[in-house]
């Protein structure tokens, strides 16, 4: 037998008697003196599928072989639209399902959080405002987490909370079996007044789950280990759909190559610092600016010094603390921004037209996509950065988790 294809088969036989799903092994009978029972059970993980697969995948690779095309098909990826809720690109929706039979929900994916919640018939009537609603005792393969609840409030003041159930939930091709719901059972009045918004796809890392007394996992987190890669992609647009690609990475939808740049995950969010930023065709400014990439923030929000670099460089453009912060003149022509990732150089331009939000509410200004991060704590590259590039996720298939970025 040829050297590669036995090291295949050794691949593949390893993981796949390593990741099987083991049958859940009880002890149990009678405890005779001085005996005891050990109960032991291996959790059956549904999700452990792809284990032996994504092995013997990666071994083709490591070896050089192209993967049958079975092989390609059995490792775990996943691909789903994602659309604007409204003209200003305020969030973006996608579509997902849950339950048995699916429910469907249009729910947020915020890399900026890591509860998965919907709406659900916990939610009191008048905090809902059309929204599809989960209904756990309508799916059989709902079970309540008991004892668990979950409770989040989110930077722009918003805030739910509720109790956990586990269900089967798909998105874009991809199933998570046993992936924690939180159903709301309160939610504020930002989320009851956003009627195209079903809930939350949280998608930072795991460690800030709200779920006590016992953390859950992002959906993320779930599929992972049957993913082909430990990836996810976020392919945000302006005024048109966009993708969230789930273990693997579309070489189409970018151009030129990836600058990666390593992720601070200390805090539960993708951290990274940018080098540095550009107003037009100014001079680079060479800054480290520290944030993180999060989908589920409209604005890009960055210290006032960059800021005001940007906005001196705009007539009549003024700080309007009527409208909320930075406005400019509706018919004004505004330059590109850009910002530095990784340590070659690599820039990510967001076009000027892009920097204007529409109007602001107050007289014929409209509202800057560029605001201050101010109090907050942290910079926060919100869709108004993300939507101006392809944006890789990568969770560490080098160990370290790390956010690639490259033009498109
Ligand atoms: O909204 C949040 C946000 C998300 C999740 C959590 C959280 C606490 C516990 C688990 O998750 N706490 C947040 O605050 N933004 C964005 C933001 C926007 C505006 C002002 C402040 N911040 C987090 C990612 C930075």
């Amino acid at each position: 037998m040829p050297a590669l294809s036995k090291a295949l088969l050794a691949a593949a036989v390893a993981p796949a008697a390593i990741g099987a799903a083991l049958p859940r092994s009880v002890a149990s009978g009678n405890v005779g003196p001085g005996m005891s029972s050990i109960k032991t059970a291996r959790k059956v993980d549904s999700n452990a599928a792809g284990h032996g697969a994504r092995a013997f995948y990666n071994a083709h690779l490591k070896f050089g072989a192209t993967p049958p095309d079975a092989l390609v098909a059995a490792v775990a990826k996943g691909s789903v639209v994602t659309t604007p809720i409204n003209s200003e690109d305020e969030a973006y929706d996608a579509p997902v399902s849950i339950g048995t039979p699916a429910q469907p929900f249009n729910l947020d994916f915020d890399t900026g959080s890591s509860d998965l919640w919907v709406f659900s018939s916990l939610t009191p009537s008048n905090e809902r405002n059309g929204q599809n609603i989960y209904t756990a005792s309508r799916s059989s393969t709902a079970k309540q987490l008991s004892g668990e609840s979950w409770k989040i409030s989110y930077g722009d003041g918003s805030s739910s909370s509720g109790l956990v159930y586990s269900d089967v939930v798909t998105i874009g091709g991809l199933t998570a079996a046993g992936q924690a719901v939180e159903a709301a059972s309160r939610v504020s009045q930002s989320f009851t007044s956003e009627s195209a918004t079903d809930g939350l796809v949280g998608l930072a890392f795991s460690s800030i789950n709200t779920v006590s007394p016992d953390q859950q996992t992002t959906f993320f987190d779930t599929v992972k280990p049957s993913l082909a890669s430990p990836v996810f992609t976020a392919d945000l647009k302006h005024q048109a759909p966009g993708t969230y690609n789930f273990g693997f990475i579309d070489k189409s939808a970018f151009t030129g190559s990836i600058t990666y740049t390593p992720v601070d995950n200390s805090q539960g969010f993708w951290g990274f610092t940018s080098t540095g930023f550009q107003v037009g065709n100014n001079d680079f400014q060479q800054e480290s600016i520290t944030g993180i990439a999060d989908t589920g923030t409209t604005l890009l929000l960055l210290p006032d010094d960059v800021v005001n670099a940007y906005y001196s460089s705009v007539n009549n453009a003024q700080n309007d603390q009527s409208a909320g912060g930075f406005t400019v003149p509706c018919d004004t022509s505004l330059p590109d921004f850009s910002f530095g990732v990784g340590n070659n150089g690599a820039m990510i331009t967001i076009p000027g037209s892009l920097m204007n939000l529409g109007p602001s509410g107050s007289g014929n200004s409209c509202f800057g996509g560029l605001q201050s991060s101010g109090t907050i704590g942290t910079n926060i590259f919100g869709d108004v950065a993300l939507k101006a590039a392809f944006v890789v996720f990568d969770s560490g298939s080098q160990g370290q988790p790390q956010l690639g970025w490259a033009s498109k």
